[in-house]
């Protein structure tokens, strides 16, 4: 469960201030798979950072499992865009993802197992002995990817994770990260730039408004719960949605003059 109430955000340095969220609400049931979208620079990055407390909230207040965020919460993983530099080149692929197993304490042959088994599930078992800059960037990312199941988190935010990624590879890691969510039942938000990506994955969308952040539309995705690249994206219901988000994108990213009465 994820809970954001008037979440407020203002960068504050150097002489410049920024209102990043301006006044953000909304939460996610236990175990829904949401997806966030919004115009450039809305703030969809910072709040994924608050949520994950990696930074604290200007006001307002952020809840993971129904306890206020104030540092990193336990049960929460993160994949970022940059896998690249998420992953440490110093260490063979397994112990990437036995890391934060470590980090919690879990005995070895535990790490071992659940190290093993997420390696298996994003189909990397035979590179486990190797480094990551010795693999492409779509299986770094399944290893960032690994890296969060092995961790068995309750809540899991990813902030574009697949942003630099082929469109074959994407298609894949998209379809990989339902299963993962629809096996482990964790609740997952997941922000995108890509309109049918969100409509793809997602139980609902959240559109942003532009700076001063807010949320524009909150949309129910009701497509089946089986998705399949082919299918699903020709469903007529799929492009319904998507022409809903897409035109309420652009009514947020158009400047204030527009459609106004000349
Ligand atoms: N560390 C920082 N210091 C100052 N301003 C920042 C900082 N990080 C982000 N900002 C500003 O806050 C606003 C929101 O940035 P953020 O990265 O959260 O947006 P975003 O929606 O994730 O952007 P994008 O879609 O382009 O990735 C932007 O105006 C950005 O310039």
């Amino acid at each position: 469960m994820l809970e954001v109430k008037n979440l407020h955000k203002v960068y504050d340095g150097h002489g410049r201030r920024v209102t990043a969220v301006g006044d953000l609400t909304f939460s996610v049931p236990e175990g829904q798979f949401a997806c966030v979208v919004g115009p450039s620079g809305c703030g969809k990055t910072t709040l994924l950072r608050v949520l994950a407390g990696l930074l604290p909230a200007t006001a307002g207040e952020v809840r993971v499992q129904d306890a206020p965020v104030t540092a990193p919460p336990p049960g929460l993983a993160v994949v970022f865009q940059e896998y690249g530099r998420s992953l440490f080149p110093w260490l063979r692929v397994r112990d990437n993802v036995e890391l934060p197993l470590k980090a919690q304490g879990i005995a070895r042959a535990e790490r071992r197992k659940l190290a093993t088994d997420a390696l298996a599930a994003v189909a990397l078992s035979d590179a486990d002995g190797a480094y990551p800059w010795q693999l492409s960037g779509g299986m770094q990312q399944r290893v960032a990817i690994a890296r969060a199941i092995a961790f068995q988190p309750k809540v899991l935010l990813m902030d574009e994770p697949f942003a630099a990624v082929d469109a074959q590879t994407r298609a894949d890691l998209e379809d990989l990260v339902r299963s993962v969510w629809q096996r482990l039942g964790v609740t997952l938000l997941f922000v995108t730039h890509d309109i049918d990506e969100a409509v793809y994955l997602g139980q609902r969308v959240i559109v942003l408004s532009a700076s001063p952040t807010t949320v524009a539309e909150d949309l129910a995705i009701d497509l089946p719960a089986d998705r399949d690249q082919l299918t699903t994206r020709s469903d007529p219901r799929f492009t319904e949605l998507r022409s809903q988000v897409y035109a309420r994108i652009r009514k947020v990213t158009a400047p204030a003059s527009e459609g106004a009465p000349a």
